[in-house]
């Protein structure tokens, strides 16, 4: 396993900060002790130095010593002197997969396991099973059914929800992992696959589980229907490379960091985003940034030219700024005048890139145009997040924000008004643009479940 070599180092002496925590974690030294088997917690408190471990690289921990220590390593145990103020870097598979001084379940490994985020626990877990094993086998299971969910990752019908239950809640890294292979980004911009992989793990953890919607599993959806889109005869045959990783990234980056509350709300409650961005795109300014620090952090990009790399992230927040749900009609307006036209030239980059930003815009509110069982799912999501936002804004004597009182609003109702609204005049211009089979399956989609949130038969509590 390749080992990281410009990570930061913690501090020797000083208390990890907490923001180095958040996004590097970090482990206490008890773990050591399990990890070179002699001294004991306590003994190696005595010393000053300690373990830290990258959150976006699973296989390595690094330890941070100070003074004369005898350390013993995962492989034979040949004790070596660490020199003063020594950085020792451990290859954290070897560590699992070496039975040496570490048994599973001891008190070592436990507290170890306990310290390892969701994702990092999942594949240390799987490491440790032996072959022969009965989980193993059940993996074995998993795994094949993720590849062959993968092979159908181009299907209007993918389901997204049992896509993430398969992959353990890895749904985002997985997928798009895959997509990037699939799209031939990898080889085409020598992309180092460590540093993708740890990029795309920082996004998915930098996304809040607890949202109900604006989560990680969203993000994997859009950029499922991103990968859709870009398949489409009109994008694939006339998209550059440099477009489809663009859109790639956009989409899953598109709501990174989001709070599970609209602009409104933070602007109404005087939230540092809202003065940062002054009251405009307030969150979409705020996923754009995020990407940004996670593409530079991760270095995936640092082998480019520094131009190239400042261009990308110009267009990279000119995307991700398009998903601003306020703003829908001065976009649609312009490509709905490109189609009236037809004037649009997929040899122009600036209308090629309002192609694109059009696109990203349709795979952020697809929802309502996928198949009942995924679609309903979304709606009961967003609907959820949209009321516990109402439900705070109560408590605090607030006034409710529209959509968002579980009183007054239903479920049924909020779909109707957004179909008819805001989705179906975009796909209606975006079937113009990209007269395909997919969007007539969208545009059907639209109806039928339309047809189901109307009909007072199957929803009773919604109001005339
Ligand atoms: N199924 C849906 N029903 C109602 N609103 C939705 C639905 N899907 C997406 N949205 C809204 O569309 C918005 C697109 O931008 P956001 O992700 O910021 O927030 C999203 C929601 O407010």
């Amino acid at each position: 396993m390749e080992v990281c070599s410009q990570l930061p180092v913690l501090p020797l002496d000083r208390p990890v900060p907490q923001h180095v925590l958040r996004r590097r974690g970090a482990i206490s030294l008890g773990t050591s002790s399990a990890l070179f088997g002699g001294p004991s917690p306590r003994q190696l408190c005595k010393r000053r130095g300690g373990v830290s471990y990258n959150s976006a690289d699973q296989a390595v921990l690094y330890l941070h010593l100070l003074g004369d220590v005898k350390q013993r390593g995962p492989g034979p145990s040949e004790p070596v002197r660490g020199a003063p103020h020594s950085h020792v870097k451990v290859d954290y598979q070897r560590f699992h997969c070496h039975q040496g001084p570490v048994r599973p379940g001891a008190r070592g490994l436990k507290s170890h396991h306990r310290r390892l985020s969701f994702q990092r626990g999942l594949k240390s877990r799987h490491l440790l099973q032996r072959p022969s094993g009965p989980q193993h086998l059940l993996d074995q299971v998993y795994n094949c059914q993720v590849q062959c969910m993968l092979d159908k990752v181009d299907s209007w019908d993918f389901d997204i929800f049992m896509f993430d239950r398969a992959t353990n809640g890895n749904g985002l890294v997985t997928l798009t992992f895959h997509l990037f292979l699939q799209l031939g980004l990898t080889r085409l911009f020598r992309l180092d696959p460590i540093k993708l992989r740890s990029f795309l793990v920082m996004v998915q953890a930098d996304y809040h589980q607890r949202n109900p919607y604006h989560n990680s599993l969203h993000a994997t959806d859009v950029t499922q229907a991103m990968y859709c889109f870009l398949r489409q005869p009109k994008l694939a045959t006339t998209l550059s490379s440099c477009d489809m990783l663009l859109a790639l990234v956009a989409a899953v980056t598109h709501d990174l960091d989001h709070p599970g509350v609209n602009q409104g709300f933070l602007v109404r409650t005087g939230h540092h985003l809202a003065a940062l961005y002054k009251n405009s795109s307030v969150l979409e300014s705020h996923h754009w940034r995020c990407a940004v620090s996670l593409l530079r952090e991760s270095g995936l990009l640092d082998h480019l030219p520094i131009t190239d790399r400042l261009n990308l992230e110009e267009r990279l927040g000119s995307l991700i700024l398009a998903t601003d749900i306020s703003q829908q009609n001065r976009y649609l307006a312009r490509f709905r005048e490109h189609l009236d036209r037809e004037d649009l030239s997929m040899a122009d980059p600036s209308h090629r890139h309002l192609v694109l930003q059009i696109t990203m815009k349709c795979a952020d509110i697809c929802n309502p145009c996928r198949v009942w069982r995924l679609c309903s799912q979304w709606s009961s999501r967003v609907t959820a997040e949209f009321f516990h936002q109402g439900d705070v804004e109560k408590k605090h004597g607030m006034a409710v924000s529209p959509l968002c009182d579980r009183l007054s609003d239903s479920t049924a109702h909020i779909q109707a008004g957004f179909i008819r609204h805001v989705v179906e005049p975009l796909f209606r211009e975006w079937c113009r643009f990209s007269c395909t089979s997919l969007s007539h399956h969208m545009l059907a989609h639209l109806q039928t479940n339309l047809d189901r949130w109307t009909d007072p038969s199957q929803h009773p509590e919604t109001p005339p």
